[in-house]
């Protein structure tokens, strides 16, 4: 029997192989026609007429674009595969999917046998051959919508679902799932055989490495009508750990390329939570088919010119963050400006021969009319300018020596003189620009280190208590607010830069007209494709860019009331998909937070999901992680683990054997030790998490372990993923801030493989090393 599925597993593994076959001869064509049309370009270089050069241009956008998908080297580019049933085409769903096609009358006989009418191959890049017939169907494709979509429940026309696993140019495994078992189904006469199952499971076990990998062979049902969602709005994705929310939300970053790239064309925006997990990601994207629009970018990094990866602790992060500081900046803004230089000994011009001045007192008053109103205060240096002169001209006696009812025509040269004359000089030049001076977002930002001046801008607004925290955390920065930033500050640099309406800069780099008539962002070059240069292709992708087609928000339960500004002006006219799960939260001022998203977000209308299922973690991790939810949310429901390994969590305790003076063993020995098992017991990485404040001593304690082994701070923790999790001192972490216990949750969810916990002291581990928080 064993015999026989052997025999029809190689089989069909070389059926698939044949077609694979097929799929690469075509592929070899079509990169020979793009070279071609490549050197043919070239030749009609040489005509040089303009229309000759404007259609080479295009030429080479078309063809190079050709040439760099079909050149990237995919690994399982087939991957996918369904037989239908002789079937009417049905009505499209809302996401273009054809997802209610039923069989034809009369496809299912009434002893319930049918024939397959119809064989679709999915995979990364549509695929037609000389005919225009499809050899592949792109996986974002609404035709390849039933490959995952369909059920036993609801499988429409589809008999056999296969997976296949395949490598380079080699078909290695297929594995199947029959939809309709019921039937006796026929293919080209014969019975259609069915080989093996769990190509899900088989992908959920396989080790993890440090990026991500996309999960287009194994979209699940629910997931695929989150990344098939229309994008006329806001799409919002709940999901607990590991549900695939930010696989979903890359998936759907690819999907909306393709099914509108004119569109999308003005860029999507993926705004993560941390670099590490925005190194994590940004591998996904190019390995879907598509790059260049997508930028992916941490919180800290989304202000061009400033990058942080640094945590404030909680209790000043939680007054960075707050809508508060809102208010505080734009007094601070107007705040810098009345400190500003030169009012002190006056303004002196001497105008046609004569001296004129203003004294303090009055150019205090200038100032004060220049400020009213709500424009951005850079933007008012012209108006300011204007009313200068016209303080001065009224102090010249200008108007006396042209009262109303002179002549009007005579008034306006004489005041046009006037103003031309002082604008002339030298001293009223260098006054106007002490006195109002250009602001940036950092010289405000370094202000606030001031204490005292910070209490008055935030009277009423911070407690005494916040204002001193604040200030000594900015004394960092020194007078030009250059130096360390935080995560935190990059908001508040953010809302600065909109509190003062930073005049234009030149473009730091010039757009090619034929750029925005094509879109030529796609054509990359092979220095592009270099994975190690993705990160400079990401930023440059977002270089220079505040508004953007669509932004995905992952991990949105963390954004702070601030953050959630700065990423709502770069979606101003986008659609948005936000993806996140509230018990993750390591935000403790949620209705703050649930406030400025909402404001952010606009009135647009809302898609709601839910995903409900866990991939990442076994049940026995899943089931520990779930009594530390119930404790931070209690009745929340956590997502269905979809396999278990019968590996139960690990516990120990600090204080393991001795060192060799007879010492016993510190934290770090019991942290290396444990992180030493698990290297052992897992074939990919090992996340051993921290409270924040052990952060830089643990990556001490791991030195040397080789880089399978990561150390992160409990923040750090978001959205990775790792073979084997150690959750370090987890009553440490519940206790770092408010939003502790869900931290925790977090860190303990990390898990494909293998979770071991140690406790120390505050733990309160019992006689198995079970802590406290985590006892039944
Ligand atoms: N349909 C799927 N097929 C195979 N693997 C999947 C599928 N969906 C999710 N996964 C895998 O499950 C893991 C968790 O996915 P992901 O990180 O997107 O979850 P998440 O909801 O963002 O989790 P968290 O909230 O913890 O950050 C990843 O390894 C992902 O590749």
């Amino acid at each position: 029997m064993e015999a026989q599925d052997t025999g029809v597993r190689e089989r069909e593994i070389h059926a698939e192989q044949n077609h694979l076959d097929a799929v690469y001869r075509r592929l070899a064509e079509k990169i020979h026609d793009a070279e071609f049309l490549m050197a043919d370009a070239g030749r009609r270089a040489q005509v040089g007429t303009p229309g000759a050069l404007a259609e080479r241009d295009a030429q080479v956008f078309r063809a190079g674009v050709h040439l760099n998908r079909l050149n990237s080297e995919f690994e399982d580019f087939l991957f996918g595969r369904i037989d239908l049933l002789d079937g009417k085409d049905g009505e499209r769903g809302p996401d273009g999917a054809y997802t209610s096609v039923e069989p034809a009358e009369g496809a299912v006989r009434p002893d319930m046998t049918a024939d397959i009418a119809e064989t679709l191959h999915i995979g990364r890049l549509g695929v037609l051959d000389a005919d225009y017939a499809p050899l592949v169907i792109d996986w974002r494709a609404p035709a390849a919508a039933p490959f995952y979509r369909a059920t036993p429940v609801a499988p429409g026309r589809v008999v056999r679902r296969r997976v296949i696993r395949s490598r380079g140019r080699r078909v290695l495994g297929v594995e199947d799932d029959l939809l309709r078992p019921e039937l006796t189904a026929r293919l080209a006469g014969a019975e259609l055989p069915v080989v093996g199952d769990g190509a899900l499971m088989a992908a959920l076990g396989r080790a993890r490495g440090h990026t991500m990998r996309d999960i287009v062979a194994s979209i699940q049902a629910e997931q695929d009508e989150v990344i098939r969602a229309p994008a006329a709005s806001v799409t919002e994705v709940e999901g607990g750990p590991g549900t695939g929310k930010t696989a979903v939300a890359l998936h759907r970053a690819a999907y909306l390329l393709y099914q509108d790239r004119r569109r999308y064309a003005g860029g999507i925006l993926v705004v993560s939570p941390t670099p590490l997990l925005v190194s994590y990601t940004e591998g996904v994207l190019p390995s879907l088919g598509e790059e260049g629009q997508v930028a992916i970018r941490a919180l800290g990094s989304l202000v061009d010119g400033a990058e942080a990866a640094a945590y404030d602790p909680m209790d000043v992060a939680r007054i960075k963050g707050s809508s508060r500081m809102a208010k505080v900046l734009r007094r601070a803004a107007r705040g810098t400006l009345e400190q500003a230089g030169g009012a002190g000994a006056g303004l002196r011009v001497v105008v046609f021969g004569a001296r004129v001045e203003l004294d303090a007192e009055e150019l205090r008053a200038v100032r004060t009319a220049a400020l009213g109103g709500t424009a951005p205060v850079n933007l008012l240096r012209p108006r300011a300018r204007k009313l200068l002169l016209d303080a001065l001209w009224e102090k010249a006696g200008g108007p006396v020596r042209h009262p109303p009812g002179s002549d009007p025509e005579l008034a306006a040269e004489a005041r046009q003189a006037f103003d031309d004359d002082v604008s002339e000089e030298d001293a009223f030049q260098e006054f106007l620009a002490a006195w109002w001076p250009e602001l940036t977002p950092r010289l405000v930002l370094a202000a606030l280190r001031d204490e005292r001046r910070l209490g008055r801008w935030a009277r009423r607004v911070l407690q005494p208590r916040e204002v001193r925290r604040l200030a000594r955390s900015l004394s960092r920065l020194d007078a030009a607010g250059q130096g360390p930033l935080s995560v935190h500050d990059v908001a508040l640099l953010d809302e600065l830069q909109q509190v003062l309406g930073a005049p234009a800069r030149p473009r730091k780099r010039e757009v090619d007209p034929l750029d925005q008539l094509t879109g030529l962002a796609e054509l990359t070059t092979a220095a592009d494709r270099d994975p190690t240069r993705r990160a400079t292709r990401a930023e440059r992708a977002g270089e220079d860019r505040r508004d953007y087609a669509h932004v995905i928000v992952d991990e949105a339960q963390d954004l702070t009331p601030m953050q959630w500004r700065m990423v709502g002006r770069r979606g101003r006219q986008a659609t948005w998909t936000v993806v996140g799960d509230p018990a993750q939260s390591s935000w403790s001022d949620q209705e703050d937070a649930a406030e400025a998203r909402r404001e952010a977000l606009g009135t647009r209308p809302r898609r709601r999901f839910e995903l409900t299922v866990n991939y990442r973690n076994p049940s026995e991790i899943a089931e520990l992680a779930s009594r530390v939810l119930a404790l931070a949310m209690p009745g929340t429901q956590p997502p269905k683990a979809v396999r278990s390994t019968g590996l139960v969590p690990r516990f120990a305790v600090v204080g393991g054997p001795a060192d060799s003076r007879g010492r016993p063993g510190g934290l770090g020995d019991a942290v290396r030790r444990e992180a030493e098992l698990l290297l052992d017991e897992v074939e990919g990485t090992v996340g051993v998490v921290v409270p924040m404040a052990a952060r830089e001593r643990a990556g001490r304690w791991l030195a040397g372990l080789g880089d399978r082994v990561v150390a992160l701070g409990s923040l750090e923790a978001k959205g990775l993923e790792y073979d084997a999790t150690l959750v370090v001192t987890p009553a440490e972490i519940a206790d770092e801030s408010p939003a502790g216990l869900r931290v925790l949750y977090v860190a303990l969810t990390r898990a494909t493989q293998r979770l071991t916990i140690l406790s120390g002291e505050r733990d309160l581990p019992d006689g198995d090393g079970v802590p406290d928080l985590l006892r039944e």
